[in-house]
């Protein structure tokens, strides 16, 4: 999810509705009647919002954003309650950022799953179809995980999801993502990768339990380093993207909160994470499409002409390395927003540690679609992509038990298999 700030959630004011009084009614019959038709029809919209506002949201509630949608009240506290409440003592009670995006949704899913609480957070923003987020919502909540729709930015909703639950964990994947539209759209990173970031961090120091957070960087901090594999002691001072720097600039910034308050924060850095439910802006997803559509497809080559490839993690891998991580986190040591002791500090990669050209990448989604695709090879463009990624997973290997399994052909057969049905519209989601 990326935290876009569109949306306010000013309390409603039925009391705005009061019947205005007519100083001539005394005089007018006509003006006598009218009035009171006019006190009574306020006194009827103003009753109608009420239960509207009483009124518990449908799970089945159309995309569209409605007065229900506002924090707060008896009601949506119990629900919030209730969605994070855990199975077992020993079970998470887990904070999602972002849960109606691609990675929150399966870490989500997988947490409840198991039989943790989760709660989760999303701005529903337009940087990819919301409608596509609010069929992530819909597959969430039948599995009993609330979404609250809301932006990180808004402090007050975090001191009260705070308040009403006392979160062992935040799984921060919230973001502004995407390489490329950094250029378009810059302030957009600042807004939910540093300062959404900052808000969520704020809030977690002054919880008490503090909570052990888990959030999710990015391959993209290794910018133009070039040694491979791509290990967490290389260098990460050269980001080739805004993107890449919002992100490493979260690292500094999650460091200084460990160290300042004793906050445990762990940092994943995910390998271009694809598969079903994924994100339409990224490669995989619209060369599907458009393969499909009979559309051109551009295939980026590097400076020196050579290919461009990527370290494609499937998402299953991926949310294994998410759940390895929360179960490996030590508690922070802060309470009362001060530090009581050092605390976990940590960074891995998640990726699949085999690149793939992008020109790979395309052959196994013709063979899987079926179709020849109309390619076009052009310059990689100079506004943040970088030529090649490849991760050396073994820290993740030995703290969390993160094992790849799931090779690219294998993961992108699954993620076709999705697509299809998804937009096929024969399945109603
Ligand atoms: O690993 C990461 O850190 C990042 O992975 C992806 O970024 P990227 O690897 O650039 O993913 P895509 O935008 O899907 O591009 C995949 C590959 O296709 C190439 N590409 C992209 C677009 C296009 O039209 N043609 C093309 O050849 C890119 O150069 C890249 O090599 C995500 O979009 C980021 O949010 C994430 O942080």
């Amino acid at each position: 999810m990326s935290q876009v700030n569109e949306h306010h959630h000013a309390p409603s004011t039925p009391g705005k509705l009061k019947p205005e009084k007519s100083p001539y009614n005394h005089r007018l019959r006509i003006h006598s009647s009218l009035s009171k038709l006019t006190l009574w029809s306020s006194f009827f919209l103003a009753f109608i919002l009420f239960l509207f506002i009483l009124s518990p949201p449908s799970p089945s509630a159309s995309p569209r954003r409605s007065l229900g949608d506002s924090w707060g009240g008896p009601h949506w506290e119990k629900r919030v309650a209730k969605s994070a409440r855990r199975s077992s003592p020993s079970s998470l009670s887990v904070l999602v950022t972002g849960a109606a995006g691609f990675v929150g949704s399966h870490v989500s899913l997988s947490l409840k799953r198991r039989g943790d609480g989760v709660l989760g957070i999303d701005n529903f923003n337009r940087y990819y179809d919301p409608a596509l987020k609010r069929a992530r919502q819909r597959l969430l909540d039948r599995a009993g995980v609330f979404v609250v729709d809301a932006d990180l930015n808004d402090a007050a909703l975090l001191r009260k999801l705070f308040d009403v639950v006392p979160f062992t964990h935040v799984m921060h994947l919230a973001a502004q993502a995407g390489v490329r539209y950094a250029m378009q759209n810059p302030q957009s990173y600042i807004h939910s990768n540093i300062a959404a970031f900052i808000n969520l961090l704020e809030a977690s120091k002054s919880a008490n339990p503090q909570p052990s957070i888990v959030w999710a960087s990015s391959s993209s901090v290794y910018g133009l380093n070039s040694k491979v594999p791509f290990s967490e002691k290389d260098r990460t001072d050269q980001p080739a993207s805004l993107y890449a720097a919002t992100k490493k600039a979260g690292e500094e910034i999650a460091h200084s909160y460990n160290h300042i308050y004793g906050l445990s924060i762990t940092g994943l850095r995910f390998f271009t994470v694809y598969g079903p439910w994924g994100r339409p802006d990224m490669a995989y997803f619209f060369f599907t499409k458009d393969i499909l559509k009979g559309k051109q497809i551009a295939i980026f080559e590097s400076p020196d002409g050579g290919t461009v490839a990527r370290d494609f993690t499937y998402i299953d891998d991926i949310v294994k390395g998410c759940l390895g991580a929360l179960d490996t986190a030590k508690k922070s040591t802060g309470s009362g927003g001060k530090k009581k002791g050092p605390a976990q500090f940590r960074v891995f990669n998640l990726g699949n540690t085999s690149p793939v050209p992008v020109t790979e990448l395309v052959a196994i989604l013709e063979k899987l679609l079926k179709v020849k695709a109309k390619k076009k090879v052009l310059p990689m463009p100079t506004n943040g992509d970088v030529k090649f990624t490849h991760a050396n997973i073994s820290l993740a290997h030995r703290d969390l038990g993160y094992r790849p399994t799931t090779d690219l052909e294998t993961g992108l057969r699954k993620f076709v298999k999705w697509y299809l049905e998804f937009y096929s519209k024969k399945t109603s989601w």
